[in-house]
């Protein structure tokens, strides 16, 4: 008896009873089968796009077993995939992916878990004032980036509220590449949208521009201004904005599942509302130094198994002189620090 395990390829059979992995004697061959990437994902429902631009809503193979399909994920399709309504393709399988952002578990038992595929940018979003920004979170995003293999870019919003100089002060070692915003309210926005040259209409163009034509995945605390970004940089994407309350100093979780949009002007933004901590259990000194080629270099005089810290004996990087690569090691050293504290 064959059950229906979610594919029409007659070479896959399944053991009988529980745990139903199939035992191929040939693997399934999907190469002609279409080829999709993962929108959204929402209660077992997966969104995706063709690569001809046909949007279509899919369900995972079976086989597949408990293998997670994320957004950014590049898959193959069976089924019906002409995307009309309430037809239902399959996710056969998962291409290997070339980045991924790993969160920690709730359950706090060191276990980490993919929550975006593919993206070759981490914008990190903090807000110059309401809420205050914190340096440990940024410093935390930049070693989930570096680790990553992610380009990271520090997007800093409410410019209205406050100054970004100390935070560019304290990042300016790490050559990041920083883009400074101020959406005030959508009614101001629109009116400065008019005014040529403007300094903060220029912002949002900056942050257009390093977007352009790459997924980048968008991360920050609640209430930084994510989804009033996106609703500027994607005129149809209506993302509820959330009030900052006035007593906690955070924001209202108005949005809650990953949700991968295109931009008018090429490429993708993937806005992860929810995401509190990243995993970063599993990042060693020489994945956040990989983020840091100049050191990299010098730390190859370092001790066998060095670690890299403040206090690692004949450390090379504590054996510097120029006063930018001093910098630089303190910064290096920073985030290291960074990947043992909590994000909030
Ligand atoms: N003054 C000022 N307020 C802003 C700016 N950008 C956003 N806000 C306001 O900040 C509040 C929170 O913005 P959201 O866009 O909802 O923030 P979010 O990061 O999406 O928050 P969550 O959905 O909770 O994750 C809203 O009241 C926005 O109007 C800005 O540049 N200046
Ligand atoms: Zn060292």
């Amino acid at each position: 008896m064959r059950r229906d395990i979610g594919t029409d390829d007659p070479r896959v059979r399944v053991r009988p009873g529980k745990g139903s992995r199939p035992r191929t004697k040939i693997r399934p061959d999907y190469s002609s089968a279409s080829t999709a990437e993962v929108v959204g994902v929402d209660r077992g429902r997966y969104r995706l796009v063709l690569a001809d631009g046909l949007a279509v809503t899919a369900v995972k193979a079976r086989e597949l077993g408990r293998g997670s399909v994320v957004v950014g994920d590049r898959v193959r399709v069976t089924g019906d995939v002409s995307g009309k309504k309430d037809t239902l393709a399959r996710v056969v399988s998962v291409e290997a992916r070339a980045s991924r952002l790993l969160r920690s578990t709730e359950e706090g038992n060191g276990r980490e878990r993919c929550i975006v595929a593919n993206t070759q940018q981490l914008a990190i979003v903090t807000a110059l004032a309401d809420p205050p920004p914190k340096t440990g979170m940024i410093d935390r995003c930049l070693v989930a980036a570096y680790d990553a293999g992610m380009e990271p870019l520090l997007v800093l919003t409410k410019a209205d509220l406050a100054s970004p100089d100390r935070l560019l002060d304290s990042y300016g070692a790490l050559g990041l590449r920083v883009v400074v915003v101020d959406l005030g309210s959508r009614r101001d926005l629109e009116a400065r949208r008019l005014e040529e040259g403007d300094a903060e209409a220029s912002g949002l163009e900056a942050l257009r521009k390093a977007l352009a034509g790459v997924e980048t995945v968008l991360v920050g605390h609640s209430g930084v201004g994510k989804s009033t970004l996106i609703n500027a940089l994607v005129p149809d994407a209506d993302r509820a904005t959330g009030e900052v309350n006035a007593v906690t100093g955070k924001g209202r979780h108005t949005s809650t599942s990953a949700v991968s949009l295109a931009l008018p002007g090429g490429g993708r933004i993937i806005d992860t509302p929810g995401v509190r901590s990243f995993g970063l259990a599993h990042v060693s000194p020489q994945d956040v130094l990989r983020g840091f080629t100049d050191l990299a270099a010098i730390a190859e005089n370092c001790p066998r198994g060095c670690e890299h810290g403040w206090d690692s004996p004949e450390c090379a990087l504590s054996e510097q002189t120029d006063l930018r690569l001093i910098a630089r090691t303190a910064s290096f050293r920073r985030l290291l620090a960074a990947c043992t504290e909590d994000w909030s």
